[in-house]
């Protein structure tokens, strides 16, 4: 294995008798954007904690490059952890917090500002060596926790919901400079995410979790256009989720038609339950008998040529190619 590629074994993770992680098996190569993605309390932040060695691990191998890390103090990983609340020590300046784990580690003062101040210029912090965390914005703050997790030259940087306490603008904008962060260290992120759209932004490798395993790994086209089972694909929203012919399939909701199409398109027909418009888009849904609600999102132009209304009945029709099987309704 390359230096900076992880792999885990069958990791497990229990607390008493609740199951956190269990048995997943999963490989990130050096350089990955990897999100892990998933409901409250799938085990994605005991995941990442056993990565950076801040929880010990009940079965299974932690392997980062050549070396079997499973038992490693977290300082001699290679891994570095932003964590959710930043951490910051109130009394040191930004400075010193950005340096302080390599004061732990003895380094001169010259060489840890020196490196500090490296740091601080990639997240764009010079301008605010003096200050204290308290004067400091929120979206400032985080830049610190990110360049003091940087700071150790990590092979992986392990974020957990790094911009969850963000506002919506500011949000986009740090999403944006953690990909340019990472594409320009060449190290790999893992970044736990509730937000689908985050993951779908951000990663090169998707990891979907589902009651401490793993439901599907894969880029962000392989898990939104295959998605493996229903979880998956209404996790991932966009998706129909029916039972067609006895088995469980998906069906983009941006595939699905007004209309009957060729004999080789499938056509349901049923009432129209709801209409709403968004702009480049309507969203229509339609009652179609055994397949249930059928969700489809037409772009406007094609909308309003035929434009559907609520309670009157309506054919509907994807391609069949757009019908994929799933291994678990
Ligand atoms: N220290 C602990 N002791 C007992 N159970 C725990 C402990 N930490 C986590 N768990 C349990 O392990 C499971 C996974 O938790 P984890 O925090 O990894 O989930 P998560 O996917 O990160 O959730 P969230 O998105 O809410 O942060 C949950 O059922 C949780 O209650």
């Amino acid at each position: 294995m390359a230096k900076g590629d992880l792999e885990l074994v069958k990791l497990t993770k229990r607390y008493g008798s609740t199951v956190a992680v269990e048995a997943i098996d999963l490989r990130v190569p050096a350089g990955t954007y990897c999100c892990f993605l998933g409901p409250s309390g799938c085990g994605k932040s005991t995941t990442m904690r056993m990565i950076a060695g801040h929880e010990s691990v009940t079965e299974g191998d932690i392997i980062l490059g050549a070396q079997n890390v499973t038992d490693f103090a977290p300082a001699r990983r290679g891994t570095a952890m932003m964590f959710q609340s930043y951490a910051l020590f109130p009394h040191l300046t930004v400075l010193d917090n950005v340096a302080f784990s390599l004061k732990m580690k003895g380094a001169s003062k010259t060489e840890r500002y020196a490196k500090a101040r490296a740091v601080m210029e990639l997240v764009d912090l010079q301008r605010f060596e003096t200050r204290m965390p308290a004067q400091l914005s929120g979206g400032q703050q985080q830049r610190v926790a990110l360049a003091r997790a940087l700071v150790t030259d990590p092979g992986i940087l392990l974020l957990d919901e790094p911009l969850s306490a963000l506002d919506p603008f500011l949000r986009l904008r740090v999403r944006t400079e953690l990909k340019r962060l990472q594409r320009e260290l060449g190290i790999s992120f893992l970044h736990v995410t509730h937000g689908q759209d985050e993951a779908m932004a951000l990663a090169d490798l998707v990891v979907i979790m589902r009651d401490g395993r793993i439901e599907q790994a894969g880029s962000p086209q392989d898990v939104f256009h295959r998605p493996a089972t229903g979880f998956v694909a209404r996790f991932m929203g966009g998706h129909n989720v029916l039972t067609l012919e006895g088995r469980p399939v998906s069906v983009r909701a941006d595939r699905v038609r007004l209309g009957a199409g060729t004999e080789a398109a499938r056509t349901l027909s049923g009432e129209v339950r709801g209409v709403e418009y968004g702009g480049a888009t309507v969203t229509v849904v339609v009652a179609a008998g055994e397949g249930g609600e059928i969700t489809a999102v037409i772009p406007e132009e094609q909308f309003f040529q035929s434009p559907a209304h609520l309670g009157e009945s309506r054919d509907i029709h994807w391609s069949r190619g757009d019908e994929f099987a799933l291994s678990a309704a």
